[in-house]
C-alpha cells in the first residue's frame, strides 16, 4: 500500500484498473490473513510516521562512520518503538524460538529494510545471540540471562564463531577455553592472529557481550567446540575489558551499518557457569559430561539457514516490485512504428526478466514456510529427546535451499536491477543495498559450495540406502523411483518429474564418481574432493526438484483450503511459471538425463510464453499485493505512485554536492590546474 497521497502516474493507475485480480485480496492471503495484514500495516504507520526515523541524507552519501552512527541513532529509537508496540499487542508475551522468528521477520522482511537497508548492528543480538542462549543454555542459565538479554538490560550481544583464519572449517577454529578447576573459571585466548574472531555483526563497537565459540580444554584434554558467554565491554563505560582487543573490520560490499567486528582474547577469565551447558557440561572438578549429541551445538546455524530463505525472498520481491512498477511507467521504443513508445513491460524480453522473479519469490515463500514448519516440528521433538532421526534431512534441506535460494535470489535481484536500465544503477533505486544483503547471505551462515557438499553427502547416503531398499525420508523418496519420464499432458508435472530424474541421475553420477576414485585406493576425503563437481551438481538438482515439487504440492494443499478463486488462479499461473522456468533454466542437466524431443521442448517454451502473457496484465496488482511500504522499498523507481522522474530529480537535488553552487575544490584545485598553477 502507498504511503503517498500524491497523484499516481497515469500508466500505473491504468495497470491497476485493468487488472483482473484484486491486490487487496492477494495481500490478505500473502500476509497470512486480514488480521496479520492489518497488524503489520498499523505497525508500519506507527513506525513510519515518526519524523525522527526519517533520513536527512541518503545513507550512501554518508561516510562509513556517519553511517554507523546514524544506524545506531535510528535502530535504538526503532527498537524502543517496536517493543512498545509489541508489548501493547502481546501483553502475555514470552520469548521463544517462534517469537524470535516473528521479530526477525518484522525486522528483515518489512521494517528493517526500510530503516537500515536491511540490516543493523543490533540484529545479531535478536537473531543469533538470543537464539543460542535459548538453544544452548540450561534452565538455570536461561533464568539468569534470558529476560535481561531479551530486554537488552545491560546486554547487547552477538555471536562470535568465525575467525580470521577459519570460517567454514569450524573444527579448525583456534580460540581456546582452558578450564581452571581451582578458581572454577574458563580462561579464554585467541593464541594467534588467525585465531582472532572476525565478522560477527555488531561486534565492532556495539555489543558488550558475545557468545564465543572456542575449543574446550580441561586438564589439557580437548573436548571439542563449546559456546561461552563473554562480556567484552564494561556495562557502564562501554570500554573494552582487560584482555579484550575489539574493533570494526571496515567497509564491505553491502550492509555497511552492521558493524562487523574483530575480537582478540588474552587470558580472559569467565566463571564456569558461563559456558552454555545444555548439551555438554563441565562440572566444578573439571569432569566433562556430554549430555546431548554434540551436533546440537550447530543448532543456531540450522536456525539461521532455515530463516535465510525467507530473508532473501523478501529482497527478491522488493526488487521485483521496484522493477515491475518502473517497467510500466518507463516507455521506450515503439513495437509498432505507427504507435507511441510502449511501456517497457510490453517487450516480451522484459517480461522474461521480471515475471519469473515474481514467480520465484512466491514459490520460495511456499518452500520457506514448509521448511519452517519442518524445523519447528524437529525442534519440538528434540526438546523431548526425540527427533534426531530427522536432523540429517533437515540439515540437508536447509543447506541446499539456503545455498540455491541465496544464489538465485542475488542473481534475480541483479537481473531486475539491469532491467531498469541506467536508473537501476543509481543508489536511489535501492538495488545496491538489496543486492548487497542477498549476496552476503550467499556466504554467511555457511558458504554456498560448502553447504551444497553437505547436502550431497546426505543424498549419496540416501541413494545407497535406496539400493538396499530402505525407507527414505520424504524429501528424497524420488531417489527410489527409477521410472523414466512418461510425458503427459500436464506440462508442469512433466517438468517437475524431469527435474527429479535429473537429481536422481546426478546423485547416481556423484556416487559412481566417488566409487571410481575409491577403487583407485584414494581415501574417502580425496574421492569426495575429486567428485566435487558431481556432488554439488546433485545438490543443486535436488534443490530444484524439491522447490518445484513442493510448489505444486503446496498449491494443491492451499487450493483445498480457503483460497479465493482469483488468488487460486493467479497462484496457479505463478507456480506453473516457476516450474517451467526452473526446467528451462536447467535445460542442460534436464536434457542430459531425460529423453525429451525438440517438439516437447517447444511446447514447454510456448506455454512459458503464454504464461508471461497471462500474467502481464496482473503484474502490478500482484506486486501491490506483496504490500511493501514505500519506505520499505526505499526506491525512486518503485514507489506506489510511480512518479519516477520527479523522485529521481528530487533525490539528485538532495545530494550533498548540490547544496552549494560552487564546490570548494574549484578554487583549491580546478582553477589552479586551469591556470597552470598546480
Ligand atoms: C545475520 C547473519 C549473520 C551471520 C552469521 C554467521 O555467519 S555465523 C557463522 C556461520 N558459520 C558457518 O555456517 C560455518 C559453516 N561450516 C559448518 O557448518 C561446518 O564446518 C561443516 C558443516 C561444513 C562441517 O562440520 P564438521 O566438520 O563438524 O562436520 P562434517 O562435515 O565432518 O560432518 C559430520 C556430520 O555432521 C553432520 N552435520 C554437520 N552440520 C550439521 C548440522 N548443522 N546439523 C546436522 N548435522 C550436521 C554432517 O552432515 C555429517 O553427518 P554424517 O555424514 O557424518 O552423517
Ligand atoms: C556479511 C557477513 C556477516 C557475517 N556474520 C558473521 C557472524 O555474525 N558471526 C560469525 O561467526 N561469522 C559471521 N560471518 C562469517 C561467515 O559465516 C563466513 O564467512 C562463512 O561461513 C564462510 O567462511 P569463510 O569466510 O571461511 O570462507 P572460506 O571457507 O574461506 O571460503 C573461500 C572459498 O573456499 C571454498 N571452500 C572452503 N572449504 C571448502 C571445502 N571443504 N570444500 C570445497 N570448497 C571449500 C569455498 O567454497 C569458497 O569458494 C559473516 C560473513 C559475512 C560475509
Amino acid at each position: 500500500m502507498s504511503s503517498s497521497s500524491s497523484s499516481v502516474n497515469v500508466d500505473l493507475a491504468r495497470e491497476r484498473q485493468g487488472a483482473s485480480i484484486d491486490s487487496e485480496d492477494f495481500a490478505r492471503w500473502w500476509a497470512g490473513g486480514s488480521d496479520k495484514l492489518e497488524e503489520r500495516r498499523s505497525l508500519e504507520r506507527y513506525v513510519f510516521e515518526d519524523a525522527e526515523l526519517e533520513e536527512a541524507v541518503h545513507p550512501s552519501c554518508l561516510s562509513y562512520k556517519e553511517r554507523y552512527e546514524q544506524t545506531i541513532v535510528r535502530s535504538t529509537k526503532f527498537l524502543a518503538k517496536l517493543r512498545q508496540w509489541h508489548s501493547s499487542k502481546h501483553p502475555q508475551f514470552s520469548v521463544s524460538v517462534d517469537s524470535l522468528r516473528e521479530f526477525r521477520v518484522l525486522l528483515s522482511g518489512q521494517l528493517g529494510t526500510a530503516l537500515f537497508q536491511q540490516s543493523f548492528p543490533l540484529r545479531l543480538h535478536l537473531s543469533m545471540f538470543l537464539t543460542t542462549l535459548l538453544g544452548q543454555g540450561t534452565d538455570e542459565q536461561l533464568h539468569k540471562w534470558l529476560s535481561r538479554a531479551w530486554h537488552m538490560d545491560g546486554i547487547i550481544g552477538t555471536y562470535a564463531q568465525t575467525e580470521l583464519g577459519h570460517g567454514t572449517y569450524i573444527r579448525g577454529l583456534e580460540t581456546r577455553a582452558d578450564y581452571d578447576a581451582e578458581s572454577e573459571e574458563f580462561v579464554l585466548n585467541t593464541p594467534s592472529l588467525s585465531a582472532y574472531k572476525w565478522w560477527p555483526g555488531g561486534l565492532g563497537n556495539t555489543a558488550n557481550m558475545t557468545i564465543v565459540l572456542a575449543q574446550l580444554y580441561v586438564k589439557g584434554r580437548h573436548h571439542g567446540l563449546q559456546p561461552f558467554l563473554v562480556r567484552i565491554r564494561d556495562e557502564e563505560t562501554h570500554q573494552p575489558l582487560p584482555g579484550i582487543d575489539v574493533g570494526d573490520i571496515g567497509p564491505k560490499l553491502g550492509g555497511n551499518g552492521v558493524n562487523n567486528g574483530f575480537l582478540g582474547l588474552r587470558n580472559v577469565r569467565i566463571p564456569r557457569d558461563q559456558m552454555l551447558m545444555k548439551n555438554a557440561q563441565v562440572l566444578p572438578d573439571g569432569t566433562f559430561v556430554q549430555g546431548r549429541p554434540p551436533l546440537l551445538l550447530y543448532g543456531t546455524m540450522v536456525y539461521v539457514r532455515v530463516i535465510t530463505l525467507r530473508d532473501v525472498l523478501h529482497g527478491l520481491l522488493q526488487a521485483a516490485t521496484i522493477a515491475t512498477r518502473y517497467s510500466v511507467v518507463r516507455r521506450q521504443s515503439p513495437i509498432d512504428e505507427s504507435q507511441p513508445e510502449v511501456q517497457i513491460l510490453d517487450h516480451i524480453t522484459q517480461q522474461v526478466k521480471v515475471l519469473p522473479q515474481i514467480a520465484r519469490g512466491v514459490c520460495y515463500r511456499l518452500a520457506a514456510d514448509w521448511l519452517w514448519n519442518f524445523y519447528a516440528r524437529v525442534l519440538e521433538q528434540l526438546e523431548v529427546g526425540a527427533g534426531q532421526h530427522s536432523l540429517p534431512e533437515l540439515h540437508a534441506l536447509s543447506c541446499c535451499l539456503k545455498a540455491v535460494g541465496t544464489d538465485e535470489a542475488s542473481e534475480g535481484i541483479d537481473l531486475l536491477r539491469k532491467s531498469c536500465g541506467g536508473h537501476g544503477f543509481l543508489s536511489s533505486a535501492n538495488f545496491d543495498s538489496i543486492y548487497g544483503m542477498a549476496t552476503a547471505a550467499y556466504t554467511y551462515e555457511g558458504e554456498y559450495t560448502v553447504l551444497l557438499l553437505q547436502t550431497a553427502r546426505f543424498l549419496v547416503r540416501q541413494y545407497t540406502d535406496s539400493l538396499k531398499r530402505k525407507v527414505l525420508p520424504v524429501s528424497v523418496t524420488y531417489l527410489r523411483n527409477t521410472a523414466r519420464l512418461n510425458w503427459g499432458k500436464n506440462l508442469a508435472e512433466n517438468a517437475a518429474r524431469a527435474l527429479e530424474i535429473s537429481a536422481l541421475e546426478q546423485t547416481r553420477l556423484a556416487w559412481q564418481s566417488q566409487s571410481m576414485h575409491r577403487q583407485r585406493k584414494l581415501s574417502e576425503q580425496q574421492a569426495n574432493n575429486l567428485s566435487g563437481r558431481q556432488l554439488t551438481a546433485a545438490a543443486i538438482a535436488h534443490a530444484h526438484a524439491f522447490l518445484t515439487r513442493n510448489a505444486l504440492q503446496e498449491l494443491e494443499r492451499l487450493r483445498r483450503g480457503s483460497l479465493s478463486p482469483q488468488v487460486s488462479a493467479v497462484l496457479g499461473q505463478l507456480v506453473e511459471l516457476f516450474v517451467l522456468d526452473t526446467f528451462l533454466r536447467q535445460a542442460g542437466s534436464v536434457l542430459r538425463w531425460n529423453s525429451i524431443t525438440g517438439s516437447q521442448l517447444r511446447l514447454m517454451e510456448r506455454r512459458f510464453e503464454q504464461l508471461l502473457a497471462e500474467l502481464r496484465p496482473n503484474a502490478v496488482a500482484l506486486v501491490d499485493g506483496f504490500d511493501f511500504h514505500d519506505r520499505t522499498l526505499g526506491s525512486t523507481l518503485g514507489s506506489y505512485d510511480g512518479r519516477v522522474y520527479e523522485r529521481l530529480m528530487a533525490e539528485a537535488r538532495r545530494n550533498p554536492l548540490n547544496q552549494e553552487p560552487v564546490n570548494a575544490t574549484f578554487r583549491s584545485h580546478l582553477q589552479p590546474m586551469m591556470r597552470g598553477k598546480l
